[in-house]
C-alpha cells in the first residue's frame, strides 16, 4: 500500500477545508457509538464487581460518573469543529507548537496501548464461542485469532475518515440489535443476574473503592477519549452548529457505554468473573453465540479504526515523518505486545484498572489545560494559520510554557490524590489524608486549568496578543 493510494481519500493534519466537511451529526454519532459497543466495554461494568462493589452501587457509578464524563469528552469535539483541527494540532496553542509534541507523542504511545487493550476480550470472547464448537483454546490457536483481527482492523484504520464513518454507518444499528436482544436473554432469564449483590468491603474501603471506579469506570471513560474528539467532528460543516455536534457525540458515547457497562456488571454478579469468555459461555449458547461472536468481533474493529486513524493524527502532529507501511507494522506489534500482556496478566480486572488510572494521570491535566486555553483565554477563537507556522515564527510560540508548567502541577496534583491498586499509583494525601480515596481526575483537571489561566494572568506571552485578532 502506498501513500499515493490513500492521499486522494484521505486527509492529513492540515484543517480540513470547507468543501470537504460534509460529515453530519447523527455520523459523528455513530461513529462514537461504534467505538463504544466494544466487549471492552463490558469490562467496565464487570470490573465494579470483580473488585467487590455491589450491583446496583456499580450501576449507579457508570451511570453517573458518565454524565459528567461524557460531556467533558463532548466538549472536546466543539473544539475541532469550531476549527476544522485535528486535536493534538489544536493543542499547540496551549502548549506551543513543539510543546505539544510532547502530549502528541504520549497520545500516539497510548492508542497502541488501547488497539492491544481493545483486542483482548474479542480474543478471549471468540475462543469461548469456538470452544462450543469443539475447537480447543491453546495459544497457537490464540495466536491465529489474534492476528486475524489485528489484520482486519490495522487495514480499515489505515484507509481514513471516510471509510471509517461509512463502516459505522452500516454496522452499527445491526450491532446495537444484538446488544439489545443479548441485555434481554441476560436480564429476563433466571439466574443470571443477582440482583441483591451488595458489597464485601469494609466502610472505609468501601468508599474508597467508589471513588477508584468513579475514575476508572465512570468519569474517567469520558475523559479516556478527549485526545481523539476534534480528530472527527473537524469534518462536520460550520452551518451545523456546535450545539448539536456536542449532543450527538454525547449521546453516541452515553449511551452503548452505560448499557454495556451496566450488561458487563448485571452477567459478572453472578459469574464474579470478568473473563468474558465464561460471561458469554455462561448466558449465551447455540446460534446465540455466533451472534454474539458477530458482535464481539465488530467491536475492536469499530474501536480501532479510530485509533488507527488517530494514532497516524498523533504521530504527524508530533512532527515524525514515517510512511504508513512502519506506521502499521508499529501498530501491529505493539497491539500484539499489549494484548498478550493482559492475555497473560494473572488478574485482567486489576490490568485494566491500572492501565485506565495511569493513562488518565496524564489525561486530565492535558485536557485542564486545554479547556481552559480554548474555552476561556481564548474564547474559542484560534488562529488557525499560526497553528502551523514554524516553531520560531508562530504567534503560539516553541515551547509554552504556562501550559508545561500547568500540565505538571495538574500531574502532580493528581498523583497526589490518586489511589490506584499499586504503590507507583497511590498518592500521599490520598492513603494519608483522604482514606484512600482517588480524586486524581478532578484534581488533574482543576489544577492544571486553574494554574494555566493563573500562569497566563503574570505573563502576556505572544498567544495572548494572537487571541485578540483572532481569525479563521
Ligand atoms: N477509551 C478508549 C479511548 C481511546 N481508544 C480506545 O480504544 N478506548
Amino acid at each position: 500500500m502506498t501513500d499515493s493510494e490513500l492521499r486522494a481519500d484521505l486527509h492529513s493534519i492540515e484543517p480540513i477545508p470547507d468543501a470537504d466537511r460534509d460529515s453530519t451529526g447523527p455520523q459523528q454519532m455513530w461513529i462514537w457509538a461504534g467505538a463504544n459497543i466494544a466487549p471492552v466495554n463490558w469490562a467496565l461494568g464487570a470490573l465494579g464487581i470483580i473488585l467487590k462493589l455491589g450491583l446496583m452501587e456499580t450501576i449507579a457509578v457508570i451511570v453517573l460518573g458518565n454524565i459528567v464524563g461524557c460531556a467533558i469528552f463532548a466538549t472536546f469535539t466543539v473544539m475541532g469543529h469550531k476549527t476544522g483541527v485535528n486535536q493534538m494540532v489544536l493543542s499547540r496553542s496551549a502548549f506551543g507548537v513543539r510543546g505539544a509534541y510532547l502530549p502528541s507523542i504520549l497520545m500516539f504511545l497510548m492508542t497502541l496501548g488501547w488497539i492491544g487493550v481493545n483486542t483482548y476480550f474479542p480474543v478471549k470472547v471468540s475462543m469461548g464461542i469456538l470452544g462450543q464448537f469443539g475447537v480447543p483454546d491453546t495459544w497457537p490457536i490464540e495466536i491465529v485469532v489474534i492476528t486475524l483481527v489485528m489484520a482486519v482492523q490495522v487495514l480499515i484504520g489505515i484507509y481514513g475518515f471516510y471509510a471509517i464513518r461509512t463502516f459505522e454507518k452500516y454496522t452499527v444499528p445491526p450491532t446495537i440489535a444484538i446488544m439489545v436482544l443479548m441485555s434481554v436473554l441476560a436480564w429476563t432469564r433466571p439466574g443470571v443476574v443477582n440482583w441483591s449483590l451488595t458489597s464485601s468491603l469494609a466502610p472505609g474501603a468501601h468508599l474508597a473503592m467508589l471513588t477508584l471506579l468513579t475514575t476508572a469506570i465512570g468519569v474517567g471513560w469520558g475523559i479516556s477519549w478527549v485526545t481523539w474528539a476534534s480528530d472527527y467532528s473537524r469534518f462536520v460543516p460550520r452551518s451545523v452548529p456546535s450545539k448539536s455536534v456536542f449532543w450527538y457525540s454525547y449521546v453516541g458515547m452515553f449511551v452503548p457505554t452505560v448499557w454495556l457497562g451496566i450488561l458487563g456488571a448485571t452477567i459478572a454478579s453472578t459469574t464474579l468473573d470478568t473473563d468474558p469468555a465464561k460471561m458469554v459461555s455462561a448466558v449465551f449458547g447455540g446460534p446465540v453465540s455466533i451472534l454474539v461472536l458477530l458482535m464481539v468481533l465488530h467491536g475492536p474493529i469499530a474501536t480501532n479504526i479510530l485509533n488507527v486513524y488517530s494514532a497516524t493524527l498523533a504521530a504527524l502532529s508530533a512532527g515524525l515523518k514515517f510512511s504508513r507501511f512502519w506506521l502499521t507494522v508499529i501498530v501491529g506489534v505493539a497491539g500484539y505486545l499489549v494484548t498478550l500482556y493482559f492475555i497473560f496478566a494473572p488478574s485482567f480486572a486489576k490490568a485494566f484498572d491500572n492501565w485506565m488510572i495511569s493513562l488518565l494521570l496524564w489525561m486530565s491535566p492535558w485536557a485542564g489545560v486545554v479547556l481552559a486555553d480554548f474555552f476561556i483565554k481564548r474564547k474559542g477563537k484560534i488562529d488557525i494559520a499560526e497553528l502551523y507556522r514554524s516553531p520560531e515564527t508562530s504567534a503560539y510560540g516553541d515551547i509554552n510554557w504556562a501550559g508545561m508548567i500547568a500540565f505538571l502541577a495538574g500531574l502532580v496534583a493528581g498523583w497526589l490524590v490518586e489511589d490506584g491498586l499499586v504503590g507507583a499509583l497511590q498518592g500521599p494525601i490520598s492513603t494519608n489524608l483522604l482514606g484512600g480515596a482517588d480524586l486524581s481526575w478532578l484534581f488533574g483537571i482543576g489544577v492544571a486549568g486553574l494554574v494555566y489561566l493563573g500562569l497566563g494572568k503574570l505573563s502576556t506571552s505572544p498567544s495572548s496578543i494572537v487571541a485578540s485578532g483572532a481569525g479563521r
